[in-house]
């Protein structure tokens, strides 16, 4: 499956017409690129996230995949494309892990095209890049909170999207899987927007960020052009100063009241 195209154009949304919480916001992404998108509580990152997956339909403005507009398909052929993994997933806690994952096959079940045994190879590819082989016979309420988070991820690689939304991906996970996943998820051939709230990881993940304040989009393009100190202090409300790792010549922000 090939990454998608994903353009934002003057979207907006709001509970009503008279409340809007996110204005209209415009970015292109190429396909296969990542787009992180960063922001103080409340400025909208989750708001924007639920655009893209097609839970809120924009007030104003479209959404496309490939140039087609999400709610121009259907909700079950949006499902084939794009998967979300969100912090609070409603989920049967009674399943077990295979049985979560295997719930990504769900929009593709045509009973056409897909047999039985490509769906059990594509789960079991996902158990093992999450590395969850040795917990796919236990039920999900057992197991810890990084450990769902990385089941949540299997699951969404199962449904094999052209575009990933991730809501905060490293919340839960211990140092080791917060690199482990955020390697795995530079080496997926997917489009991927992800709200990060640490600004150094989405510095070094991201090809592109996008900046959100009071529900406005601030900046939209490669972190080094976008994570400038006085953008950072504006959007975060907070003293920033950048350093120049050694020997990487990479940035790092720190950050003072
Ligand atoms: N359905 C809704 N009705 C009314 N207000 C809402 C609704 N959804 C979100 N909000 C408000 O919109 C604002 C933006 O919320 P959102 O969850 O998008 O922020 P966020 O950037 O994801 O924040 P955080 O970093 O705290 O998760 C918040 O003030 C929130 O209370």
């Amino acid at each position: 499956m090939s990454p998608a195209r994903l353009t934002v154009e003057k979207a907006s949304w709001g509970p009503d017409r008279q409340h809007i919480l996110l204005h209209p916001v415009s970015f292109d992404l190429v396909p296969g690129r990542i787009l992180g998108v960063v922001g103080a509580n409340g400025a909208g990152k989750s708001t924007l996230l639920r655009l893209l997956y097609r839970f809120h339909r924009p007030r104003s403005g479209t959404v496309k995949l490939d140039g087609q507009d999400i709610w121009a398909i259907s909700a079950r052929e949006t499902a084939r494309k794009v998967a979300a993994v969100l912090q609070e997933q409603p989920t049967d806690f009674a399943l077990t892990v295979r049985e979560i994952v295997g719930l990504g096959r769900t929009p593709h079940g045509s009973g056409f095209s897909r047999g039985g045994a490509q769906d059990g190879e594509i789960i079991e590819g996902a158990l093992i890049r999450m590395e969850l082989q040795g917990l796919a016979h236990r039920r999900l309420g057992t197991l810890s909170g990084g450990e769902r988070q990385r089941v949540m991820v299997a699951r969404a690689l199962a449904q094999e999207p052209k575009l990933l939304i991730l809501d905060e991906p490293t919340n839960h996970l211990d140092i080791r899987h917060q690199l482990e996943i955020l390697s795995l998820i530079r080496g997926l051939s997917v489009t991927i927007v992800t709200s990060l709230h640490d600004l150094n990881m989405a510095a070094g993940l991201c090809d592109d960020i996008l900046v959100l304040s009071g529900g406005q989009s601030l900046a939209f393009g490669p972190p080094s052009h976008v994570l400038t100190t006085e953008r950072v202090e504006t959007a975060f409300s907070v003293r920033t100063q950048v350093q120049t790792l050694h020997p990487s010549g990479d940035s790092h922000f720190t950050f003072h009241l």
